[in-house]
């Protein structure tokens, strides 16, 4: 069976702390967070395509409205979970798989960079 694994792009600005860190995380501070999403799939479409990139890109914007240019600390599930690195990569990771996966898609794995020498990768 083929496979065929496409990515995409983007950021979003918003502030958080890590609260109990034991440093300078705990202060409220902001990120230029890079995100970069993986979808897999198995058919391509009549054109040609596995998912449109330009799908992927609007869904993806939707999908981080919620958090660009806020306080995570403050939004839902960040408000009760430390929004580390990690956590936003898998949350973002459900987001977008109740919007994409179908038959022929699946989301893949979700990477997340804080600041350039900073990042983590998500899959289930
Ligand atoms: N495993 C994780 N560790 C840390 C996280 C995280 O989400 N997961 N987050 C932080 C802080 O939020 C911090 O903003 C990022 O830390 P760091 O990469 O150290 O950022 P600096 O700008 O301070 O980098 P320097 O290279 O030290 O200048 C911390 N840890
Ligand atoms: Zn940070």
């Amino acid at each position: 069976m083929a496979r065929f694994e496409l990515s995409i792009e983007t950021h979003f600005s918003a502030a958080h702390s890590l609260r109990d860190y034991p440093g300078d995380c705990a202060r409220l501070h902001g990120h230029n967070w890079h995100v970069k999403l993986y979808v897999e799939c198995t058919e391509l479409d009549e054109l040609g395509l596995g998912i449109d990139y330009k799908v992927l890109k609007s869904e993806l914007k939707e999908a981080l409205e919620p958090w660009d240019h806020y306080n995570l600390n403050d939004v839902p599930p960040f408000d009760r979970i430390n929004p580390s690195s990690e956590n936003v990569a898998a949350e973002l990771y459900k987001k977008m798989s109740s919007r994409l996966d179908n038959e022929r898609v699946r989301v893949s794995r979700i990477e997340i960079c804080e600041t350039c020498t900073a990042m983590v990768t998500y899959w289930p």
